[in-house]
């Protein structure tokens, strides 16, 4: 096994908890989308998200009913994915929402910083709502923690050429990239491109357990897998 340089780590699910996603992140922009699309709908970068909404609508759909149904099937499109971002960035900025991390992460993420492991993260929230949830976190501001943000823009967590292009962008060769995951699908896509690869199977999120890749219920498993550092507490 390469020593792992780098980490890449998704967010629903591994760093967060589903529930924190699903049951304030998703219904805060569900309900904030109509009045958001009236009062900024003409700033290029909202504009910009609803020509592309109607782009890959279905026939005769608005793009608000396209954005809906996205919401709806949880579908990661990128014009809802950064959309959802700019209607979170409010809430994160007046204190109406705070970035859920399981306690175990923010610990880790420093000890491994310190130690010059690389940090980068992949999700499908958008770049924005990526710093916005590290930025604005229960454990403090993470964001700068983090050299590289990754997103849809750079391709479906499901497809291998995605961890092959973050492996070119960060200038590193796959094995010596982990990525965490509590997603099946995505730790496979990421092993055939070479990534090391840790489910991390949290017991709050009913994660459904994939012997296909090594498991861990919290970072510091994941830092005794791979020989990362652990937080100096915990490494007393
Ligand atoms: C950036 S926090 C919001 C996460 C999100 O919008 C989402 O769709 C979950 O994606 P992930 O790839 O982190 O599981
Ligand atoms: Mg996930």
């Amino acid at each position: 096994m390469a020593p792992v340089s780098a980490v890449l780590t998704d967010i629903e699910g591994t760093t967060s908890s589903i529930a924190f996603v699903k049951e304030t992140l998703f219904p805060f922009a569900r309900e904030a989308l109509e009045g958001f699309l009236a009062d900024h709908g003409q700033e290029p970068e909202v504009a910009a998200c609803l020509t592309e909404a109607r782009r890959l609508a279905k026939p005769g759909e608005d793009a608000a009913a396209a954005l809906r149904r996205w919401m709806a099937e949880d579908a990661k499109v990128t014009p809802l994915k950064t959309l959802q971002g700019l209607i979170w960035r409010q809430g994160y900025l007046d204190g109406r929402i705070e970035g859920h991390l399981w306690p175990d992460v923010a610990p880790c993420l420093r000890a491994w910083a310190r130690a010059g492991i690389g940090l980068h993260v992949y999700s499908s929230g958008s770049v924005a709502a990526q710093k916005l949830i590290f930025g604005h976190s229960a454990a403090g501001d993470l964001a700068s923690l983090f050299t590289g943000f990754f997103d849809t823009t750079t391709g479906g967590k499901r497809e291998a050429a995605s961890y092959g292009a973050i492996a070119r962008n960060l200038h590193l060769p796959p094995e010596s990239i982990l990525f965490l995951s509590d997603v099946a699908e995505e730790l496979d896509a990421a092993a055939t491109a070479g990534f090391q690869t840790c489910q991390l199977v949290r017991e709050a999120d009913g994660t459904q357990p994939c012997d296909r890749h090594r498991q861990a219920v919290d970072f510091p498993g994941v830092a005794g897998l791979f020989g990362l550092p652990l937080p100096r507490a915990a490494a007393a």
